[in-house]
């Protein structure tokens, strides 16, 4: 199903059949129909409806997830992700009314939509396509680190005409990597950067993590909520461990806030630890292993709880570092 995704001061969620009216006022206006290769202009009022109802469909059977852009409740426009057969890529589509353009917005609403796309479904890669004279689509596309990778044409059904267009493309990899350090990385003062620089290398980021089992066996999961980095992906409960903090001071405290734990005295048994390349950062992530605490968990941190068998561990998207961590388990709770 499709969910909702914040990205700064706008929603996106999937279409309801209410918003026909909204769709067809905002899409039936030349600036916006012309750059759609698909809808006729005048834009019939039907067509919306017959769009929100695929659309329905497309995300109860998972082929695509198609998104109103919205602030403060009211419908700006659309962006979606129409998945390939295999599932492995997705083609990002968009518009958005004229009154809300210059603001950055088609910008904000892609990073977050293909932020989702490329961790929480995995895909390999993003691929886009514009008119080659929707200089606006194409500014924003490369802003998003899009490459180009070809020309083609398409008919475009309001212009009446064949178009070119430039064919685009995101590889997941180059969207990680350059995703945005967490925001309370030290910046070095300015006086200590050195004029000529290499490229900065990717610090370690210490963070220590639970994996807190309960009496069936089964392990808690948190998912990270929306407007956190990497929102929408399910984790081991825990954190940064601070500056003179030991990771087992850190986890208690981080268990204390995040899930209203209390772990003093328990056992706090080393299980592994994770070194990974996790984009602007690399993560040393010690994990414990947990059976023991007093109190009952709970989402202080706007976190979603689960319970989880390990042989279901697969089913729920983790960041990447994460990955090796499930075979072990596994084979500790085989
Ligand atoms: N707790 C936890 N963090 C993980 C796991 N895997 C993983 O890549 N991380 C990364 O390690 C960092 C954990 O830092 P954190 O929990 O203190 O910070 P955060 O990004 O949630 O933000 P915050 O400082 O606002 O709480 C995040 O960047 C998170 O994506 C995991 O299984 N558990």
């Amino acid at each position: 199903m499709t969910p909702e995704l914040k990205a700064g001061g706008l929603v996106l969620r999937a279409l309801q059949p209410e918003d026909a009216p909204a769709v067809h006022r905002l899409i039936n206006d030349w600036s916006v129909v012309r750059m759609l290769s698909r809808l006729p202009f005048p834009y019939p009022r039907d067509l919306a409806e017959q769009w929100i109802d695929s659309t329905r469909h497309d995300s109860a059977q998972g082929s695509a997830h198609h998104f109103a852009i919205t602030r403060d409740g009211s419908l700006l426009g659309a962006i979606g992700l129409v998945l390939s057969d295999d599932r492995r890529s997705g083609s990002l589509g968009y518009w958005l009314a004229p009154s809300a353009w210059g603001q950055g917005l088609t910008t904000q609403a892609a990073r977050r939509v293909i932020e989702w796309g490329l961790t929480v479904l995995r895909l390999e890669k993003i691929t886009a396509d514009a008119a080659q004279d929707n200089a606006a689509s194409l500014a924003v596309l490369t802003k998003l680190g899009f490459a180009k990778t070809g020309t083609s044409s398409r008919r475009f059904v309001s212009r009446g005409q064949d178009c070119p267009i430039d064919l685009l493309e995101l590889p997941r990899t180059t969207f990680l990597l350059e995703a945005q350090p967490p925001t309370e990385a030290p910046v070095p003062p300015a006086e200590a950067v050195p004029v000529a620089m290499e490229p900065p290398k990717p610090r370690t980021l210490l963070v220590v993590a639970a994996a807190l089992l309960d009496a069936q066996g089964r392990i808690l999961l948190a998912k990270r909520p929306e407007g956190k980095r990497l929102a929408g992906l399910w984790e081991f409960p825990g954190g940064k461990v601070e500056r003179d903090e030991t990771p087992e001071q850190a986890l208690i405290r981080e268990m204390r806030e995040e899930l209203g734990l209390d772990l003093t005295g328990s056992c706090l048994a080393p299980f592994t630890f994770v070194s990974e390349n996790a984009g602007p950062f690399h993560l040393l992530m010690p994990l414990y292993v947990v059976r023991r605490w007093r109190g009952v968990p709970t989402p202080r941190e706007g976190q979603t709880l689960e319970w989880v068998a390990a042989t279901d561990l697969g089913r729920y998207p983790m960041p990447d570092p994460d990955l090796p961590l499930i075979p072990l388990l596994q084979e500790l709770l085989g």
